[in-house]
């Protein structure tokens, strides 16, 4: 039987990807989901057919209500909405493919419903990483990632390889488009300047956490709770052409690398479709012709974003939480061109200073600190 996948945030970057794949895999989309891109998703409910569309935005619900009235496609609004995609009986995969925090209650719904997740949304681990995998483990959920460096690791730890054998993890980081610069030039660095991410095309706010460093900080996170490995285990390499997804080193000193073009179709594919490989739309990486690959240490005292995130990883709790929040308010606000490229650090280092952690947290306490974080830096 064909997999029947729900996408959560369908008509974003990792989406759009998503339903390539499943198009040309043969696998069938049943739920899709959005905040508010309403003819967007309209044309992908009519091209896919699922059993059901949700806009976050209830006003543009009723919008795709009234234009999808000619299908069989049921539509939903709001958060209940998304919670029933999430958990919807005839899915068996879910791709959490929706940007933020936002998309950590949708995740652990279909957690509960023992569905695989393809998790592509690292704000969800970030911010209740140790309580996710838990759910996960209760309910026999499979957690795959789609994460470029995670997908690398998963591969090459062959899925589930004993951690002893682990010496380290090496997530490779391309350093984002303002690599090598300092904090004078950073200074005036713009919205547009920041959106041009060297390798990838990629959603607005991952793409400005790339130029942060950021990117590389929830990503340390994200390989910490999903791999059981503590922080002095896992380091980051720059190499600026991003083939080498990332490595594992072994303790006898062996290391293992996953390559491949910066195409995520692959590493979508591979959360699908593992532990088999099939072909895919994903482009072939054509190593002759591809020039060198260079190495390098991150700047952590200039892109602090890394070293901010580094340390939320050690203080453990709601720490990544309160990084998260913190960060995902600060980008908005960039966006928004309320605030300058370097206030986005200054914004997470004050919001880390003001709240103070929970150990041990449970779901209420992961949403208070990502609140209280918001607040501290408003
Ligand atoms: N893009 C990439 O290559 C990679 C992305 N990731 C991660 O994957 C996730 C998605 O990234 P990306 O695809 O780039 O993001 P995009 O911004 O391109 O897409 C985000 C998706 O989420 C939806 N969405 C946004 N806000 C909400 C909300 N409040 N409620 C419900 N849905 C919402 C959007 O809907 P709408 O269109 O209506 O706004 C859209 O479908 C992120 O966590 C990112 O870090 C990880 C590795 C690589
Ligand atoms: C495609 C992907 O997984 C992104 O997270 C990408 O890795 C960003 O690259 P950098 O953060 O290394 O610039
Ligand atoms: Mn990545």
């Amino acid at each position: 039987m064909s997999k029947r996948i729900t996408i959560l945030g369908s008509t974003g970057s990792i989406g759009r990807q998503s339903l390539e794949v499943i198009s040309a895999c043969g696998m069938e989309a049943v739920a899709l989901t959005a905040n508010s891109s309403v003819k967007l998703l309209e044309e992908q409910a009519r091209r896919y057919r699922p059993e059901l569309a949700v806009l976050m935005d209830e006003r543009a619900a009723g919008d795709l209500r009234v234009k999808l009235a000619d299908t069989n496609v049921r539509v939903l609004g709001g958060m209940e909405g998304i919670l029933e995609a999430a958990s919807l009986s005839s899915a068996d995969t879910v791709i959490t493919a929706v940007v933020g925090m936002i998309g950590l209650r949708p995740t652990l719904a279909a957690i509960r419903e023992g569905k695989r997740i393809a998790l592509a949304n690292k704000e969800t681990l970030v911010c209740a990483g140790q309580l996710v995998l838990e759910e996960a483990r209760d309910y026999g959920a499979q957690i795959i990632p789609v994460d470029s460096e995670h997908s690398a690791l998963f591969q090459c730890l062959e899925g589930n390889r004993d951690r002893g054998e682990v010496k380290r993890l090496i997530l490779t980081c391309s350093g984002g488009p303002f690599y090598g610069k300092k904090p004078a030039e950073l200074k005036g660095m713009t919205r547009e300047n920041a959106l041009q991410h060297p390798n990838w095309s990629m959603g607005a706010k991952i793409t400005v956490d790339s130029a942060t460093l950021m990117n590389k900080g929830l990503e340390f996170i994200e390989a910490m709770h999903l791999y059981r490995m503590p922080p002095e285990k896992i380091s980051v390499l720059i190499h600026r052409e991003s083939i080498i997804h990332s490595l594992v080193e072994y303790c006898d000193n062996a290391m293992i690398a996953q390559l491949g073009a910066p195409d995520m179709r692959l590493p979508i594919q591979y959360a699908l479709t593992w532990p088999k490989r099939t072909p895919g739309p994903a482009v072939p990486l054509d190593l002759w012709n591809c020039g060198s690959m260079t190495f390098g240490t991150p700047d952590t005292d200039t892109f602090r974003c890394l070293k901010l995130a580094m340390e939320a990883a050690e203080t453990g709790g709601t720490a990544g939480a309160i990084l998260n929040g913190a960060n995902e308010e600060a980008v908005s606000q960039f966006l928004a061109g309320k605030i300058g490229f370097l206030e986005i650090a200054e914004k997470v280092a004050l919001a880390m200073e003001r709240v103070p952690v929970v150990r041990e947290p449970g779901l209420d306490d992961v949403l208070e600190a990502d609140r209280a974080a918001r607040e501290a830096i408003d």
